[in-house]
């Protein structure tokens, strides 16, 4: 049995892995963490979500106990102080927070080194996929292609553009053999030339309840191939970070991703 350790047990994605939590077999609600300062320490759960566990209160993220593996969903600060908790506690940890800088990936790769972590920018089946479809894509069409990405999200997001278009341009980049880097492509409003071919434009939109869409463009002259991906659920990359934490059990240390979770690579 599982006993999972949800960090930001209040944010939309904490709820969501409350829930995920007790629809997955084998896998067990422990802990519901929340900031030390947090209003809702001691709540039943299942007052702010009544598919919840009820047995289990939110509790203070600096009391981590009980637990096999513990989940980050929150924001890059936190991201920090939890993966301190799981190096010392020597537990598990599946992370989903966005918005990392290579150093916050360094000391992801330095902690991977004492304990077994799954970090991925999308948690869904059909993203992981689309990882692979766009590597196919990015290298069946000649160099005469136009690239761009394409992102849609909710009012409340606060990165831009989402980890997952970024993950989806990493991996067109590679297959390219380009350093993303040096071809991503953020903002056009200063540049007064036309655009290279060698080159992967970003674009996003943020606006209402838009759970998460992403759209690759491989352009040419006389044809577009596009390929999206919806996501209209939280509970698709609840459910999916709640299978990396299974996948995780008895893992040596080591940094993984959800495509090694669903056998993808
Ligand atoms: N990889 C994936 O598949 C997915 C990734 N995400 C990512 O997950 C993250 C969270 O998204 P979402 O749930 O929508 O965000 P919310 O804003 O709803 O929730 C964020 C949570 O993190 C907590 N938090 C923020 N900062 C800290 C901190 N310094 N210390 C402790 N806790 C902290 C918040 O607590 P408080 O309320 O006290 O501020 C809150 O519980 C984002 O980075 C998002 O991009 C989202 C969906 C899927
Ligand atoms: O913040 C979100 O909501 C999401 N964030 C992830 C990202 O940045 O790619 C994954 C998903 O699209 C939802």
């Amino acid at each position: 049995m599982n006993r999972i350790g949800v960090f930001g047990a209040n944010g939309r994605m904490g709820l969501a892995l409350l829930e995920a939590a007790t629809i997955k077999e084998q896998a067990q609600l422990g802990g519901a963490y929340v900031r030390s300062s947090s209003s809702l320490l001691g709540i039943n759960v299942n007052q702010v979500n009544s598919s919840a566990d009820k047995s289990i209160s939110f509790s203070d993220e600096s009391k981590v106990a009980d637990v096999d593996v513990l989940i980050d969903f929150t924001l890059p600060a936190g991201m920090r102080n939890h993966l301190k908790t799981a190096l010392d506690k020597k537990l598990p940890m599946v992370i989903g927070t966005t918005g990392l800088t290579s150093e916050d990936m360094a000391l992801l790769e330095n902690a991977a080194k004492h304990i077994p972590i799954v970090f991925a920018r999308n948690y869904s089946v059909g993203v992981n996929v689309l990882l692979n479809l766009v590597q196919t894509a990015a290298t069946k069409f000649g160099d005469d292609l136009d690239i761009e990405v394409f992102e849609a999200h909710h009012r409340h997001k606060i990165d831009a553009p989402s980890g997952t278009a970024l993950a989806i341009g990493e991996s067109i980049a590679q297959a390219k053999g380009w350093d993303h880097d040096e071809v991503a492509v953020y903002d056009r409003s200063q540049v007064e030339t036309a655009k290279s071919q060698n080159e992967i434009g970003y674009s996003v939109l943020r606006g209402g309840d838009i759970v998460g869409e992403h759209t690759a463009y491989f352009a040419t002259m006389g044809e577009r191939l596009e390929l999206t991906h919806k996501a209209s659920s939280r509970m698709t990359f609840a459910l999916g970070a709640i299978r990396a934490a299974q996948w995780l059990q008895n893992k040596p240390a080591g940094l993984y991703d959800m495509q090694d979770v669903l056998d993808l690579k």
